[in-house]
């Protein structure tokens, strides 16, 4: 108030018309002086002190369900405080250290927020677990855990704690992941024992890269030693995959809120009430990406490594911050779980239309899945990983992960409007002041990432679930220049495809790539699959002859000349194709043969110019273009040597036509 004013016990201030000795209008201090002063007739908080004001601004979260017992016969028993205390041990098991044999001491809520406590829930904060065994200094210490936050408090967490985090102009949460700013395909190692020897593919091709059951349990306590080191913990609590049956139920223990809340977007969200309800994990991550792995460590050939036991149902994350490293390894995980169900997991978009038609969209990372399955038109269920079982599709995730670079308002509107608060937005580069993101970037890497919760897609389908799809389409990226843009496949083609997974890998994505390169990966994700290839090429087979669904192949790459020379197909041009794919346009018209790779290209598609659909108009240089394809389908060629020894599914037939559709020369 000094200088401009003066308090007055009933808090009225106004300014009358005389002139104090300043020369500024003398300030009356009567009350309700004809409309000129405050409306500040609102009664006055009801608190003493700044604590108490404080107290007064968080509520305690309304308890969604009635304390159990008061429901009559049906409900538990089981009370509120016990629920709490069930939590606590849960947590404290999660953490334990294996060779101490005991839990650390866990508290819930964050250490720094204990006097911004309400008095009515200061309660729940002294809810604590101790264990009886305490053999070092450790022991004596408490680890806080953050449970199951909302984005808010993740935004408040990172921002105060994690440097390189920022709130952009449109509300989403910049964050930086490090060092690595791709997955580390070669720091994967699975631990193999009895079963996963004789259950997983291993060897040549394979990603399962393998380690001992005590390297693991070394590499575990130096995450679990890590996390318990620390001040405090997030803890996540979530579920993979929409279909009700086949629901998983993960625990994500983490270091940072930025890791917290890109889980909390990628992972489906319990309700409060499945919450209170979710008892033991069926898979854990502990991700200490902070810390790295030792490299003396036995199996260990950098200081990242990240380990899957599939026989614990663990994995432990050492030497790299990259999020995605969370949400492929959970992918790994269903890539083994869900086959011994009889479910085939895909690595692949999925979207339907109006009318129930679902397709798939295939493709190595960077192909298009994300930016093709989110369309306006069409009901998306899932950006990159789904289910086909008995009953149709599901999603695997909560949410979707969308390649920034370059990303504009114009050409990908409902992936642009949903990176908003909420949404975790990796490695881009922003305006100091402004805070507005250049997503042209790339100073920090090429992978810039938007992490969203898919109902930020104004025509997500919840829950993410469809019938068996009718189109399957594969994308590839084509540095090359020769796969037509489209192609209709038969079964075998497709299942030739399938198993080739070609693509002009897009830099970035994984580390150590700068410039993109022809790359083969088996079932359009060999990083993630578990099993050999051929088991998830035979159910796709199967699945695809059952329910009639046909297949495509979508050159999402280069057209005009090789990467360098050519130019990437315009994508209003490939929407074209996808639009009259999903229509059923693209089965009633002409088509004609490729050479070499036998591929059946459609005359005309509405709105695409016919010239590029065979890809030697575009080309200046036909000499240059021949010597190419050639050179790709050599590649295939070779690509596929491994797998000739193989038999697909139960049908020798089968095998044979699939290894006629590959390239002939
Ligand atoms: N013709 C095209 N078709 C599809 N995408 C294109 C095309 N031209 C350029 N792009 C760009 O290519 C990128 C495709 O990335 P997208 O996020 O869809 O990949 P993804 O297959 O989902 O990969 P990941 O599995 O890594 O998430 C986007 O940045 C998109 O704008
Ligand atoms: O895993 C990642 O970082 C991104 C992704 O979706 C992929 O590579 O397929
Ligand atoms: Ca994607
Ligand atoms: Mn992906």
């Amino acid at each position: 108030m000094a200088g401009n004013g003066s308090g007055h016990a009933n808090g009225e201030f106004s300014f009358g018309n005389g002139t104090a000795r300043n020369g500024l209008a003398k300030i009356q201090t009567h009350k309700k002086q004809n409309g000129i002063c405050h409306d500040d007739s609102a009664p006055p908080v009801k608190a003493q002190t700044i604590d108490e004001l404080h107290s007064l601004q968080k509520k305690k979260s309304a308890p969604t369900t009635p304390i159990k017992g008061t429901q009559g016969a049906f409900a538990s028993t089981i009370t509120d405080e016990e629920r709490q205390i069930q939590q606590l041990q849960s947590i404290s098991a999660s953490l334990a250290s294996l060779t101490r044999e005991t839990g650390p001491k866990v508290v819930k809520g964050d250490p720094a927020r204990k006097s911004e406590t309400p008095k009515h829930v200061a309660h729940a904060h002294e809810y604590h677990f101790t264990p009886t065994i305490s053999v070092s200094d450790s022991s004596l210490k408490f680890t806080h855990f953050l449970y199951n936050l909302s984005p808010a408090e993740l935004y408040e967490q990172a921002i105060k704690y994690e440097k390189g985090s920022f709130i952009t102009e449109t509300g989403a949460l910049a964050t930086l992941s490090g060092a690595k700013t791709g997955r580390s395909p070669r720091d994967k190692r699975v631990v193999r024992d009895e079963t996963t020897e004789d259950d997983l593919w291993w060897g040549k091709g394979s990603p399962n890269i393998e380690m001992d059951e005590h390297t693991f349990m070394v590499n575990r306590e130096r995450a679990v030693d890590y996390l318990n080191s620390l001040d405090k913990v997030f803890v996540n609590d979530q579920f993979l995959n929409w279909d009700p049956e086949n629901r998983i139920k993960v625990r994500i223990v983490s270091a940072r809120a930025y890791h917290s809340l890109f889980m909390h977007n990628m992972c489906i969200r319990p309700t409060p009430e499945e919450l209170e309800n979710f008892g033991t994990p069926d898979f854990t991550i502990y991700n200490a990406g902070q810390f790295p792995c030792n490299r003396y460590t036995h199996y260990m050939t950098s200081s990242t490594s990240i380990d899957l036991n599939l026989a614990r149902r663990e994995m432990v994350i050492l030497g790299t911050q990259y999020a995605g490293e969370m949400k492929k390894g959970l992918f790994s995980v269903m890539h083994y779980l869900m086959p011994k169900r009889q479910i085939l997991s895909l690595h692949s978009g999925c979207n339907m239309g109006k009318d129930g038609d679902v397709a798939l969209f295939f493709g190595l990372s960077g192909t298009g899945k994300t930016t093709l399955s989110t369309d306006h038109n069409r009901l998306l269920i899932g950006d990159d990983e789904h289910c086909w079982s008995e009953t149709g599709v599901s999603n695997i995730e909560g949410g979707c992960y969308a390649k920034c670079v370059d990303l504009s308002r114009e050409k990908e509107p409902d992936i642009w409007n949903a990176i908003k608060f909420g949404t975790v937005l990796e490695n881009v580069v922003f305006d100091e002041h402004t805070r507005e993101v250049d997503f042209s970037d790339k100073s920090v890497t090429e992978n810039t990432r938007a992490a969203y919760p898919i109902e930020y897609i104004p025509n997500a389908k919840i829950p993410c679930v469809g019938p068996h799809p009718k189109n399957v389409i594969l994308l590839a990226c084509d540095a090359f220049g020769v796969l037509p843009p489209v192609s209709k496949l038969s079964l075998a083609q497709t299942m030739y495809h399938f198993i080739s997974g070609y693509t002009a890998l897009v830099a970035g994505t994984e580390e150590g790539v700068k410039e993109p390169q022809a790359t083969f990966s088996a079932c359009f994700g060999a990083a993630f699959i578990m099993l050999h290839p051929t088991k998830y090429a035979a159910m796709l087979a199967e699945k695809m002859l059952k329910h009639g669904a046909t297949g495509w192949l979508v050159n999402t790459g280069w057209s005009g000349g090789s990467y360098g020379s050519g130019n990437r197909i315009k994508l209003p041009y490939t929407r074209k194709i996808i639009d009259a794919i999903h229509s059923g346009s693209l089965l009633e018209t002409n088509y004609k043969k490729t050479k070499v790779f036998g591929l059946e290209i459609p005359t005309e598609v509405e709105g695409v110019p016919s010239e590029i659909l065979e890809p030697m108009n575009t080309w200046a240089d036909k000499n240059a273009y021949n010597a190419t394809l050639l050179k790709l389908a050599g590649l295939f060629k070779k690509n596929f040597e491994t797998f000739t020894n193989y038999k697909i599914g139960k049908d020798g037939k089968l095998t044979e036509e699939i290894l006629a559709a590959g390239p002939v020369f």
